[in-house]
This record gives structure tokens, sequence and C-alpha cells, in this order.
């Protein structure tokens, strides 16, 4: 049996890598089994002797310390047995007895509850040993997003009253009004660089979760960790509980969560408010981001918190930045010039916060190219929500939707309410991109339809979340569509296999590839707030990442093996926009100055320098 012990030591990089973002070495004040069960500084059997007994763990471990070229060796011997893809079984043999009881305990069982426990056993991890937790996270990334983050997160969230053991983040809920200032010092670390807050009003396309809604900043903040280097003791996740209107979790005696229906108008931003002069309060320097907001809050906490805090919203502000990433992608696809954007017919569908955040950008990157013409650019694009087509005509518009809606008689046969499968029709886009939240609206019908297309190569995206909420899977929409499109889900996919040796590539359209490094860069930069120059900065670096022979095999977005790499890289792009914006205050030792003076490439250098590494840090001073 392998030996979760010796796996931390081998998995220890050596280097010690110190950043700005943190200070030196982590000195511990508790001693003996505190630390033991302690996540932050847990070492399992990796402490050295000097620690042991300046600490009081003498006794309170297995004699043996392991080397770090033992470990190594062993690890390598392991890998080479299974290769370093199958992650999953390599972290299950090491991390719990046996992954074939695991095997065993589920087979024949459905897909979600093997997920589930996969995620159990990594949770489980991680509230023992917080840097072998976040070391395994980076190494496999790509095995462990889908369980740490979407589409295992939905599932976690929906079960969340099941799956409580410990706490993670912070809790302020709406009887906490008028403690908020003296709450946010009982959070142990003294310094948060990193904020996701939610209301858990519209947690990924599965609605409503009150309380539950937790599990969405667990994840996120998991991600900054592990593609951004965020130092996790400076990472926050914070549920704001107003309320929820989830009738089934207020009859659910097992809810965790205030039992009432959610606070509305001035008493729902009361809160809000409070908690953010509470938070600045404390860390003048952290960033807030806002997730998984239902739109009316999205939009107006945007709006009302955007110059006073240094905030942003990742659904309506991350998401925009990786659709128009993909976007520009999908016209490199068909070979052509990125100028051609303009001539791109694109439909979307779902008119929320997401939608409307990408069709915005997306409208004012094609003003841009047509000279700042923004009419004409609206008239590339149509927006359908539930009741359909979006048109001038629609009573009751929702003023966030309405800049967007269809000029009446704009294509023969359209009209107010026209249905998902008219449009595609009539309108025959280049791209179908689907933020609605309801799984399967891309059906064979509308897939179909995709072939008449007036692109050489459509583009489908199929971006809600979690994965039984996309629009389409993979499969469906080569199968229906055509073997020649661009595909793109926010949740993972498979690869399909189109048969004579082809393989139909499938993207991930996520924020993931952005959020992170829009909180580094910020942190880097020292911004006191996220200006569009940023987020656009962050978008083109994403949309110029792939070369043009990745793109035309249809690969938009790079594998998520590489995010720490493509992190670095919007990292500095934010960073190098706000210095060219003269926001940039500059972050620890590094000012602005220095910022002013650092090429592309030392800006580079130093965001990746900056990032945190999983290593064991000595938690007492050398002697
Ligand atoms: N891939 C990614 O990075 C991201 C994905 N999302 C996903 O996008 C989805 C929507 O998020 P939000 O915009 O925040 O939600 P939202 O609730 O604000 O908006 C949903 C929109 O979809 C429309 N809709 C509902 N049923 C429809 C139907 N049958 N046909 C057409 N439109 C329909 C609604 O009218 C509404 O306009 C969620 O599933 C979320 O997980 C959100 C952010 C990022
Ligand atoms: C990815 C994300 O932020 C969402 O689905 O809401
Ligand atoms: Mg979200």
């Amino acid at each position: 049996m392998w030996n979760l012990s010796r796996f931390v030591a081998s998995n220890l990089r050596q280097t010690r890598r110190f950043s700005a973002a943190i200070p030196g070495p982590c000195i511990v004040h508790k001693r003996g089994t505190d630390i033991l069960h302690d996540p932050w500084f847990n070492k399992d059997t990796g402490f050295p002797l000097t620690e042991r007994d300046r600490l009081g763990l003498r006794g309170l471990l297995p004699p043996r310390v392991i080397s770090f070229e033992q470990q190594h060796a062993r690890f390598n011997i392991f890998r080479s047995k299974h290769g370093r893809s199958d992650a999953i079984v390599l972290l299950f043999e090491i991390l719990v007895e046996s992954y074939r009881s695991l095997e065993k305990n589920t087979s024949g069982e459905p897909e979600n509850v093997v997920s589930l426990a996969k995620w159990r056993i990594l949770n489980r991890l991680h509230d023992r040993n917080e840097t072998l937790y976040y070391r395994v996270l980076i190494d496999h990334i790509k095995d462990f997003a889908p369980i740490i983050y979407t589409p295992t997160v939905g599932l976690v969230c929906q079960n969340y009253g099941g799956l409580f053991r410990r706490p993670r983040g912070m809790y302020f809920s709406a009887k906490d009004k008028g403690e908020m200032m003296s709450m946010i010092y009982n959070w142990p670390s003294q310094q948060v660089d990193m904020i996701v807050l939610t209301d858990g009003s519209r947690i990924l396309g599965l609605g409503d979760l009150g309380v539950q809604g937790i599990g969405i900043p667990i994840g996120k903040l998991d991600m900054y960790v592990a593609a951004a280097g965020i130092n996790p003791q400076r990472i926050l996740p914070v549920m704001l509980d107003v309320g929820t209107n989830n009738q089934k979790l207020l009859e659910d005696h097992l809810y965790l969560g205030i039992r009432q229906p959610r606070l509305e108008g001035e008493e729902y931003l009361s809160i809000v408010d409070e908690f953010m002069e509470a938070v600045f309060t404390r860390w003048p320097k952290a960033i807030v981001q806002f997730e998984d907001f239902q739109m009316k809050w999205a939009f107006e906490t945007l709006q009302r918190y955007r110059k006073r805090f240094c905030m942003f919203n990742d659904d309506i502000q991350g998401t925009a930045g990786v659709a128009l990433a993909g976007l520009l992608g999908a016209v490199r696809a068909q070979g052509r010039p990125l100028n051609d954007f303009v001539k791109q017919k694109i439909v979307v569908v779902g008119a929320g916060s997401a939608g409307i955040g990408v069709l915005s950008t997306a409208i004012h990157a094609v003003s841009r190219m047509m000279g700042n013409n923004e009419t004409a650019a609206r008239h590339q694009f149509w927006l359908l929500d539930k009741n359909g087509l979006i048109t001038k005509e629609r009573k009751d518009i929702d003023p966030a939707a309405a800049p967007f809606a269809t000029s009446p008689g704009d294509i023969e046969g359209l009209t107010e309410g026209s249905s998902l499968v008219e449009v595609v029709k009539k309108v025959k886009p280049h791209v179908l991109l689907g933020l609605s939240g309801v799984g399967g609206i891309f059906n064979e019908e509308v897939l179909r339809a995709m072939r008449e297309s007036d692109s050489t190569r459509p583009a489908i995206f199929a971006m809600s979340n979690p994965t039984k909420n996309a629009e389409c899977t993979a499969a469906d929409a080569f199968k229906y569509a055509g073997e020649n499109i661009v595909f793109a889900s926010g949740s993972p996919f498979e690869n399909v296999d189109l048969g004579n040796g082809k393989v139909g590539h499938v993207n991930q359209a996520n924020n993931m590839y952005l959020f992170p490094g829009i909180g580094l860069g910020t942190l880097l930069s020292g911004a006191h707030y996220i200006s569009d120059g940023m987020l656009q900065a962050a978008s083109e670096c994403l949309a110029s990442y792939m070369t043009d022979e990745e793109v035309q095999n249809g690969i938009l977005y790079p594998s998520i093996a590489s995010i720490r790499h493509i992190t670095t890289e919007v990292g500095a792009a934010v960073v190098r926009a706000a210095v060219a914006e003269e926001l940039a205050e500059g972050h620890g030792d590094v000012g602005p100055r220095e910022l002013i003076h650092m090429s592309k490439e030392e800006t580079a250098e130093y965001v990746a320098r900056s990032m945190w590494f999983p290593i064991y840090s000595p938690l007492v001073h050398e002697k």
C-alpha cells in the first residue's frame, strides 16, 4: 500500500519560492495536536525533527521522517506504472486505503454518486492538510477541476446539508445586521487578498440554493489557488445569507441557512453595503468577486460598487471576456482575418447576467472595429430569452435587455417572440451561443438548422452549467450540426470520436480562464478599481494565446492543464493595462515606478514569481 506521507514528501518541490503576495516563513503559534489538526499547518509525517521537538510533536507521529529523495524515487516508480494521466487512480490509491474499494462500492452507481465520492476524498484531504491538497490539485488540475469546480460543485451545493462536515469560509446573514464590522475580525487570517462572495440566488443553472451556494465561492477560490497561486491563507469564501425563495429548502428541516424569504430592495442592499464596508475596513487592498447573483442584483451591485471598491462580477465580466476570446477564435477557425468579426452573425440565447454581459462586450468589440459605430454593430446580434426573440415590440422589456432588442422587420419572417429554431433558420448565424441555463434547448432541429449557417465553420457555444444544463451535448452538436463545427461548452465534455481517426475537439468556454488572472493582475497592480481596459486586456490576452494551427483544428482555448501559465499571461496583461491607465499603485515591495519600467516579459516573470506554490514552510525559526 502506498503511503500518503511518502507522497507528501515526494511531491514537494524543494526549491522554496516566496512571493510578493506572501510574507516570509510562516511561524506557527500553536503546538502539538493543535498543529496536526490544523490543515493550514499540518505536514503529516513530513515534520522535520527540529519542528517535532520545538512544537511538541515528538511522539505524536510515527518516528520516521520521509526524505524527499526517497519519496521522489518511489513516486516516479509509481507514476511510471500508472501513467501520469491516470491521476484519479493515482490519487485514490495514495489517499485512501484502496481505490478499488471505492470502485467496488460505487460500481453500477450513477455518475453523480461516483463524482461525489471523489469530491469527499478531496475534501477530506483539504480538511487535513491544505498544502498537500493544493499540490495535488495543481499537479492534476485537468482531472480534479471537474470535481472541485463545475460540474461536481453543483451537486455539492445541491447536497450541501448532507455533505457538511467542517465550515469553510464565512457566513454573513440577514440576522447579522449591525454586527458585520466586528464579525469580520473573527476570520483568523491577518491578510486576505481575494474574496468570492455569493448570495446563493442563481447557482450555476440550478437556481436559488440559498446558503448551500457557499460551494461556489469555495470552488472558485480553489481555482484561484491552483491557477493564480493566491496563498490559500489569504482567500475567503463568503456566503451572504439573505434568505431563500426556494420553497423546498425553506421546508427542509435540515436546511442550514436562515429560513425566510429573500430580502428585497433597500433591505437587501443595506446588508451588502454593510458587508462591503466591513471587508474593506479590515482589508483595504482585498478584491471581491461577485459570483452567481441573480441578474437584477448582479447588475445593480456591479454599478453600485464598481468605482467604490475593488470588485468585479465574474458572471457578467469574466464570462464576457472568455466568450469574446472564443468568438474571435471562431473567426480565425474559419480562416478569416480578425476584422471579419464585424460580419459575423451571432445569436445569443439567454438574456441574463451572463448573456447580456457577453452581448454588450461583443458589441463593443465589433463597434471598435467599425470605428465606434455601435448602432451598426448591434445589427449583427440577436438575443432570445425564455419568451423567444427579444424585439423592440416586447412589452415590459427588461431594461438590461432593451438596448439589444432587434428592430421589427430586421429579417423577414422574424417577429417578437420568434422561436429559437425560427431564428436560426432565418438568420443562418455564424455562431449560436447559449447562456440560458436550460439543458438541451439546442435540440436536434436547432442543431440541424445550423447546417444552413452562412459560415463555412459554424460555432456552437453551449455555455450553461453544470453539464446537464448545457444547451446541448458535444456528441449531439457534432452529430446534428456537422463535423465541421467548432464546439465549446461551459462544463467539460470528452472530445468526440468522429470515426476514421477524426476527432471533434471540445473546448471549455468557462470564465475560469480569466477570473484568476483578473484577480491576480489586479492584486499585483495595486489598482483600486478594475477598469474596462484591464478586463479587455485580459480577454485579448486569452484570444491571442492560441496558435493559428490550433485554432484551425478547432481549439479555441488552452488545455486546463496549462491554466497556471495562461493565468500568468492574463495577470501580466491586467497589470500592464492598469499601469497604462495610471491605476497601478503597486503591491508589497514592488511600487508603481517599478511596474512602469517592467517590459512585457518582466511583468510576466514578476507575476509568475509572485504566485504561491505549495511547499512546507518552516514553522519554527532556524536556531
Ligand atoms: N460558461 C461560463 O463561464 C458561464 C456560464 N454561465 C451559465 O449561464 C447560465 C445563465 O446564467 P445567468 O445569465 O447568470 O442566468 P440568468 O438567470 O440571469 O439568465 C438566464 C436567461 O436565460 C433565459 N432563458 C430561460 N429559459 C430559456 C429558454 N427556454 N430559451 C431561451 N432563453 C431562456 C431567461 O429568460 C434568462 O434571460 C447558467 O447556467 C450559468 O451556469 C454563467 C456564467 C459563466
Ligand atoms: C462558470 C460560472 O461562473 C457559472 O456557471 O456561473
Ligand atoms: Mg458563476
